[in-house]
């Protein structure tokens, strides 16, 4: 009995450790056994790069223009002065926000109904399927095809030699690319804070460059839930996998405010680091998706 839970407590440890920030850094030494080790699980990308952005583009047009609509909508019911008002200081999504708030709507109904009209599949977070599992993310809506992108990983982007070490502290939702850049998609406490801060930071003109209301339970990008996607077991197998997914130059700016990702640090060269799920096999309404924790593909 002792010797199984033991063995189950070691399991769970072997399987953790590799998200655990304080472990990586006192095993520096061993960093390059342990990115091996991650390589060897890891398979060529599933859809290609192109794949993935025109997927992404297809529903943020479609998101973006919702939200223009809606603008327009609402707008008209109000009085022309603080209409300009209104126009000249927010973004049609910040718009959208703010007006949600006002009425029992709620952002994310439309998101999800953008998302099954573009997408023909809609998802959402409810207790998973797996005893004292937590949550989980569930077809809600549509039947998802092999080779979709399903939902995509938030969080804080940080590069292998930023400070992570407070935000890491019994947060499971630090993922670990292949590359050693670590994305925290916690959305409590300081990691919250870290997100809010450095979303609010970055802008280009009236532009935000990033979404926030990932950290809400009402997402803007309704793909943005792929941090509660749990871990595949000998029960359950893997339906979907991740793949990183660096985005382009040319990404357009007025649809990068549906990104659930920014950079920790605002002056780094490289292009923002997202990670994307991908569906293995169709997937049905109703089904749980579960993720192979130690699988990326790159
Ligand atoms: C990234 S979170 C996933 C979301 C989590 N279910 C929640 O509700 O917050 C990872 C945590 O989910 C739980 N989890 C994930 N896969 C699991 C599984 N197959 N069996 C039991 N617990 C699991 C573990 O507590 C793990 O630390």
């Amino acid at each position: 009995m002792m010797k199984t839970t033991l063995q189950t407590l070691a399991n769970k440890w072997n399987s953790y450790k590799y998200r655990f920030v304080p472990w990586i850094a006192l095993n520096l030494g061993k960093n390059e056994r342990t990115l091996r080790h991650v390589r060897e699980r890891s398979q060529d990308k599933l859809i290609s790069d192109e794949e993935a952005s025109a997927s992404l583009l297809k529903l943020f047009r479609a998101l973006f223009k919702s939200d223009l609509l809606r603008q327009k909508e609402v707008l008209s019911f109000l009085p022309a002065s603080v209409q300009s008002a209104y126009q000249d200081t927010l973004t049609p999504c910040q718009f959208i926000n703010r007006a949600d708030h006002y009425n029992d709507k709620g952002a994310s109904s439309f998101s999800n109904e953008v998302m099954l009209d573009m997408l023909g599949f809609s998802i959402h977070r409810a207790p998973s399927s797996l005893l004292s599992a937590g949550r989980g993310v569930f077809v809600a809506k549509g039947t998802v095809p092999k080779g979709t992108v399903v939902s995509m990983y938030p969080g804080t982007v940080y590069q292998t030699h930023e400070p992570i070490f407070f935000q890491s502290i019994r947060n499971p939702f630090v993922f670990r690319c292949i590359d050693g850049v670590l994305i925290d998609g916690n959305d409590n406490g300081i990691s919250k804070v870290v997100f809010r801060s450095c979303s609010g930071r970055d802008r280009l003109g009236p532009f935000k460059l990033s979404d926030i209301t990932w950290l809400t339970t009402a997402p803007e990008n309704p793909l943005a839930v792929g941090q509660y996607v749990n871990n595949c077991s000998n029960e359950k197998s893997a339906n979907v996998c991740y793949q990183e997914f660096d985005v382009p130059a040319e990404f357009p700016v007025e649809l990068r405010q549906y990104l659930p990702n920014v950079n920790y640090r605002h002056d780094i060269q490289r292009p923002l680091r997202c990670v994307i799920l991908v569906a293995l096999r169709d997937i049905q309404q109703g089904e749980e998706l579960f993720s192979n924790y130690y699988t990326i593909v790159h």
